[in-house]
Formats: structure tokens, C-alpha cells, sequence
């Protein structure tokens, strides 16, 4: 059993209470101790002081699927060598994870991130974000982070509320970042359940058109939920939403986008270590095989799907090479007319927060949680179309 911790504040002023209100009883847990204490913050703009207590709550512990692990040991030692070390302290350690805390824009967040930074929240983001200033300006996207692995409350579904934020690994904003979407765009989320992504996106820009493709019945719901959650009505025209096989969306709509995320089914190395039993575990390690094969697949519709000029961001959460950089390889031998776009300006500002690995082959980006910045895998590698 591992213990998580809510935190209480009290004896708060009008404005904490507010902060309060909308964090749902300001409970937020931390993954980690056993003991109950008691802490001051001092809110910036009031100095009213607000105490934080602790209390302790038992949650089952997860277990290590031992067939994932044996069979990650093999590949990841292979494929990272000494990076995998770190990797794997971290992904056996739950306790030690961190959350990301992707702010709503649309939302009312009065007093919300002065809270928050009170609490310790730094930006994840420098104010002004790279790559930004060349065109017309867009939206910083507004996530904030902790350096310990506390964990706000999930705010719960009510409607005519709009949730003021999202709880997400934070290198999960790198392929939104990357796909860099302006105002006035078209743009295409090919696997898009539950919706993280296409939410961020609409942090940082007001595109035309933003459809969310999501191929599992399923998943499709839970991203119309997130949708609703967190969207304003008065743009939900802009959203378009479909269960279309993504293999398919390149023949019926060619270069019909300007920007295509392709956010691939993957093996998804964090939530894999923690399958139930190890049956489970012998059946995704035989769905593993096929995944490069689905993935460039996905990715060869999303470059017919985009117009001449467009770009393709293509990401996993697994660091594994099968599915990031010879699927790009791959990709890249048979399709004519890509350009592998340069990264650098944008993982350069990142990484003080991020440990990005050492790819052999060199294609692409990988985020590898290690000790203290636990967050990652995430793959990302972003392409051009130019005719
Ligand atoms: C990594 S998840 C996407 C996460 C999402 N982008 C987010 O940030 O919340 C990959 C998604 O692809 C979906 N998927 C699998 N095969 C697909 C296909 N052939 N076409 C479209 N989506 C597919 C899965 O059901 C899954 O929801």
C-alpha cells in the first residue's frame, strides 16, 4: 500500500477562498508521505497567510507487470544504454512522478495561478515562446509544473462549467509546440482521444477549423466529454469530431490541412509496466510487433492529408526505436517531397525541465523521465510537406 496526501488550506482570505473554491476544497495529493503536518504559504497579491495541512489516505499499490519489465530490460538497455537506468528508476517509482497543470484558457482563473505559484508552480514556458516571433503572435500556453510529485484534485464534469485545467504529463505539450498552430488554420488531430492535445492546441491558437479524429468508439466519447469540459460553446464550431479509421483520412481528404498532429497509438511504456497480470502482458507484447506497421500507416495519411507547404508533427509516449525513428526512417524513404524540419530552437527552451536522450539514429526528439524530471516518454518529430 502507498499513502498519498491532501492538503487543506484554511484560515485563507476572500481571494484564497476563491482559489479554493475552484480548486474543488484545495485538496491536492502528493504521491509520496506517511506522516501529517502542516504548512504556511503567504498569497502574493494579498500577503493574507493560508495554512496548509496534511493529511494521509491509502490507495492500492500498482504492480510491475515482471514480462513488460524483462522484456523492456532487454530492449532499452540495448537501444539506451545508461539512459535506460535513469529511465527505469523513475518508471517503477511512481511515487516520484510528477503532474503537469495545463491551464484553460477559457476558463475564469481568478486567482487560480497566483495560488498555484504560491504553492510552489513555476511555468513550464518561457514567457515569450520560441518561434513565436516570426509570425503573427499566438497564445502562450500557460502550464505550470511542480518540482515535487504533488498531484491536484481532477476537477469533475458539470455542465455550463468550463474545468480550469488539465492534468498531464507535461512533455506532452512538445508535439503542440512543435506543430506551432496559427490562428486561421486547419488542423487535423488524427488520434486524438481523450483529448489532451487538441485541447492545448486550442490554448495556443484559434484555428479555423480543428477536427479531432478518434478511431474507438469508446475514446471518442471520453474526447467529446473533454471537449465540452473544457471548450466554450460559443467555439465549438470551430471543433469538428469523427470515428474514422486515421489510415483512411489522407485518400478522402488530400491536402485539405495545414498542420496534422499524428499522436500514434503506441506502446506506452508507463501505463505498460503497470499492466494487471502478466496474460495482459504477453497479448500487448504481441500487439507491440504490429504497432510500426499501424503507426506508419497513420503517418503516411496524415502527409497526404496535409497541403503542399503543411506540416506533420508526429509523436509516441514509448522510447522505443521501432516506433519513433524507424517509423520516421521508414516514412521517409518511401514518401517523395518531405523535409525533416529542425527542432533545435524549440528543445534548446525546454531543457532545463526536460532530459531529452541520445538517439541513435539522431531523427527526431525523445523526452526520457530521470531523476527530479520525471516527465516523458515522448517522441516527437516534425516534418514538412513540400509538394
Ligand atoms: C496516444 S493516444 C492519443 C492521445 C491524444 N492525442 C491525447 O493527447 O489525449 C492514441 C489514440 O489513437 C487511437 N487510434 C488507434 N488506432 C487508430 C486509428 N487507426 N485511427 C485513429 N485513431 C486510432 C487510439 O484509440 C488512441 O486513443
Amino acid at each position: 500500500m502507498f499513502s498519498s496526501t491532501l492538503w487543506h488550506i484554511e484560515g485563507c482570505s476572500r481571494s484564497s477562498v476563491l482559489f479554493l473554491k475552484s480548486l474543488k476544497c484545495a485538496a491536492f495529493s502528493l504521491s509520496h508521505g506517511h506522516c501529517s503536518s502542516s504548512r504556511t504559504v503567504t498569497h502574493p497579491s494579498s500577503g493574507q497567510k493560508s495554512r496548509l495541512s496534511v493529511r494521509c489516505r491509502s490507495k492500492p499499490q500498482r504492480q510491475v507487470c515482471k514480462t513488460i519489465l524483462q522484456h523492456f530490460d532487454a530492449q532499452y538497455s540495448e537501444e539506451l544504454g545508461e539512459q535506460w537506468k535513469s529511465a527505469r528508476g523513475v518508471l517503477l517509482n511512481p511515487h516520484s512522478w510528477q503532474y503537469g497543470v495545463l491551464l484553460n484558457r477559457f476558463s475564469d482563473l481568478t486567482n487560480l495561478e497566483q495560488g498555484l505559484r504560491a504553492l510552489g508552480y513555476t511555468s513550464l514556458l518561457p514567457r515569450v515562446q520560441p518561434e513565436s516571433q516570426s509570425h503573427t503572435a499566438h497564445i502562450p500556453l500557460q502550464c505550470l509544473i511542480h518540482r515535487d510529485p504533488v498531484r491536484l484534485p481532477n476537477q469533475g464534469h458539470q455542465p455550463s462549467w468550463l474545468k480550469q485545467y488539465f492534468l498531464l504529463n507535461a512533455a506532452s505539450v512538445l508535439p503542440v509546440l512543435a506543430l506551432d498552430v496559427r490562428d486561421g488554420e486547419n488542423v487535423l488531430d488524427l488520434c486524438a482521444a481523450p483529448g489532451g492535445k487538441s485541447l492545448a492546441i486550442l490554448q495556443t491558437a484559434t484555428p479555423r477549423l480543428l477536427h479531432c479524429n478518434e478511431v474507438d468508439t469508446h475514446r471518442h466519447d471520453w474526447l467529446l466529454k473533454t471537449l465540452e469540459s473544457y471548450v466554450p460553446t460559443t467555439l465549438q464550431h470551430l471543433l469538428s469530431l469523427t470515428r474514422l479509421d486515421g489510415r483512411s483520412v489522407g485518400d478522402e481528404r488530400p491536402g485539405a490541412y495545414d498542420k496534422v498532429l499524428v499522436d500514434a497509438p503506441c506502446s506506452n511504456d508507463r501505463s505498460w509496466l503497470y499492466t494487471p497480470d502478466t496474460h495482459q502482458g504477453d497479448i500487448w507484447l504481441k500487439e507491440r510487433a504490429q504497432l510500426p506497421l499501424l503507426q506508419k500507416q497513420l503517418l503516411c495519411s496524415a502527409l497526404a492529408a496535409v497541403r503542399p507547404g503543411g506540416v506533420v508533427v508526429y509523436s509516441t509516449c514509448t522510447m522505443s526505436q521501432a516506433e519513433n525513428q524507424s517509423v520516421m526512417e521508414a516514412v521517409l524513404a518511401s514518401y517523395q517531397g518531405m523535409e525533416l524540419l529542425d527542432l533545435t530552437q524549440l528543445i534548446d527552451s525546454l531543457s532545463d525541465h526536460f532530459g531529452f536522450a541520445h538517439l541513435h539514429p539522431p531523427l527526431g526528439h525523445l523526452v526520457i523521465p530521470k531523476k527530479g524530471q520525471t516527465w516523458g516518454p515522448m517522441y516527437v518529430c516534425r516534418l514538412k510537406r513540400v509538394y
